[in-house]
């Protein structure tokens, strides 16, 4: 700084660098405005700038900077036994280049001009020493102004900018993971945690909803989701959708067992007007309301087998046919099936499509039954008692021990819908604060048989509901064919099918 005078060119370069070291936030920009401001201020015709680690050993490391975005072109350039001898003793500098060293091929041609001469200036990084390189060339008269006390002060400022820029770069290193571990951890807990009302408490529960659920809901993929009546299909389909990236379309359910068989084809897949007599109007079907996002097909084993076909053509060319219609059209739906029935049966029988079922059960995920899930009994009562209550205006009644020791030991052949239904007649018999559970539950015990109270007769509703709920106990939730709880009360499957839905089974 001795050198410079107010007034003096030299001051006048020093603020302009001193300019550099405040405004620029990265190590290209310190070089090219520091490269700018030299080459205004001294009549140089050719330079290069560059940043090094003294600290690598090798002639070619030393030029591969802390920073990999520092000038590549010095790193290229600079032969690195000229550049350790410049950067030898730590002290700013000028070397002139020997006449009869290499150089690359730029700095050649600059020589043909002159002598080139390095500058080596140490700095002070916020990550260690560090050097700055310039190669100058061709020399002019102005070239005895960069002095050393100047280099020293050149060197402090591109400190300074240095020191800067590296705090940037880690700031925004910094900021950058931090956004990247916030959105990681977003997504983990949106599929770690449940919404209030979805129990997973018990281990198989946890881990369907914890972690296939979630792997399942990234993939596109057809699902076929089993398990028995009641136990919770639909809302695994729905955390599914809600996982997806299909999430902000529309989720739509249709209940396969419960379409009268003329017109499930019209409702899957719409029909034109006048297709049909009573077809007054173009109808979209729910493949096409369900574009963009999933449909759930419920009781899928309850498909005739012509609609079978068509649902095939569906999963394999993304494409449907409304009734009456002649153009085929596009649909990007993704499919999830449920069922309770036992499929390979149904395909045994020559009742369900073989082609059908394989293509359905790309990814099969079963729900367990409750009975084998007691802990979710229990974590289940308080949440649907809530939910019921409120529906009626009251506060959910207390359980007393015994009661969840009652509602532990009964065996659910209906399932949570069961459940549902217990805590709700279990509610209506309940004025107090206290869940009155009824004299039985249904005929599904696990333990010793409970009969009704001495004295009191069962009625029709509960002894059917026993007997039926005891037939299933023993099937294994079966309910037709053989082995299944129809046969086994000499009912029609349809008949016990419409008796357990009157009974809310
Ligand atoms: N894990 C759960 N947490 C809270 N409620 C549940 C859970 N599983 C099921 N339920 C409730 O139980 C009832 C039946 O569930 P759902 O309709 O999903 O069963 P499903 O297996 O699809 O039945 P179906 O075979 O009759 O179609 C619903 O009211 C649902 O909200």
């Amino acid at each position: 700084m001795s050198a410079a005078t107010p007034g003096d060119p030299t001051l006048e370069l020093l603020a302009a660098l001193a300019e550099v070291s405040v405004h620029a936030h990265t190590l290209p920009t310190i070089v090219t405005a520091a490269a700018g401001v030299l080459a205004s201020h001294l009549p140089l015709r050719f330079f290069e700038f560059g940043h090094c680690d003294p600290t690598l050993s090798t002639a070619d490391a030393l030029f591969q900077g802390p920073d990999a975005a520092a000038p590549a072109r010095v790193h290229r350039t600079l032969p690195g036994s000229l550049a350790q001898s410049a950067l030898a003793d730590g002290a700013p500098r000028l070397v002139p280049v020997p006449a009869a060293e290499r150089l690359p091929d730029d700095l050649s041609r600059a020589r043909a001009h002159g002598a080139v001469t390095l500058v080596a200036l140490p700095l002070h990084a916020a990550d260690g020493p560090a050097y700055a390189l310039l190669a100058l060339g061709p020399l002019t008269p102005a070239f005895p102004a960069l002095t050393p006390p100047l280099l020293g002060a050149l060197g402090r400022l591109l400190s300074v900018a240095l020191h800067h820029a590296s705090v940037l770069h880690r700031v925004a290193t910094l900021s950058r993971r931090a956004h990247a571990d916030s959105r990681k951890l977003r997504d983990e807990l949106q599929r770690a945690v449940l919404p209030p009302d979805v129990i997973a408490r018990s281990p198989a529960m946890q881990t369907l909803f914890r972690d296939v659920v979630p792997l399942l809901a990234r993939q596109d993929t057809t699902v076929l989701i089993r398990g028995e009546s009641g136990t919770g299909k639909e809302v695994v389909a729905g955390r599914i959708h809600a996982l997806s990236l299909r999430a902000h379309r529309p989720f739509l359910k249709v209940n396969c067992g419960a379409l009268p068989e003329q017109l499930v084809e019209s409702t899957l897949f719409g029909h034109e007007r006048g297709a049909f007599t009573g077809a007054t109007q173009r109808h979209e079907g729910y493949f096409e309301r369900a574009h963009g996002g999933t449909l759930l097909l419920d009781e899928v084993g309850d498909l005739p087998l012509a609609a079978q076909v068509k649902l095939l053509r569906v999963l394999q060319e993304g494409e449907i046919e409304r009734v009456g219609g002649q153009t085929p059209l596009r649909v990007d739906v993704r499919v999830l099936a449920a069922t309770h029935r036992n499929l390979e049966a149904m395909v045994a029988d020559g009742r369900f499509r073989a082609d059908l079922y394989y293509r359905l059960d790309v990814f099969p995920l079963v729900v367990p039954p409750l009975r084998e899930r007691p802990e979710d009994i229990e974590a289940l009562v308080p949440v649907i008692l809530s939910r019921l209550a409120l529906r009626v205006g009251r506060i959910p009644p207390r359980v007393t021990s015994e009661a969840l020791a009652r509602l532990r030991a009964h065996a659910w052949p209906g399932n949570v819908r069961e459940l549902e239904n217990v805590l709700e007649r279990a509610l209506l018999l309940s004025p107090g604060d206290t869940l009155a559970l009824p004299a039985t539950l249904g005929a599904g015990k696990r333990g010793p048989e409970v009969s009704p109270e001495p004295g009191r007769v069962e009625t029709y509703e509960e002894a059917s509901r026993r007997c039926i709920a005891a037939a299933l106990a023993a099937c294994g939730g079966k309910l037709y064919g053989p082995g299944g709880a129809a046969r086994l009360l000499g009912l029609k499957p349809s008949t016990l099918q419409s008796k357990m839905k009157k009974l809310g089974m």
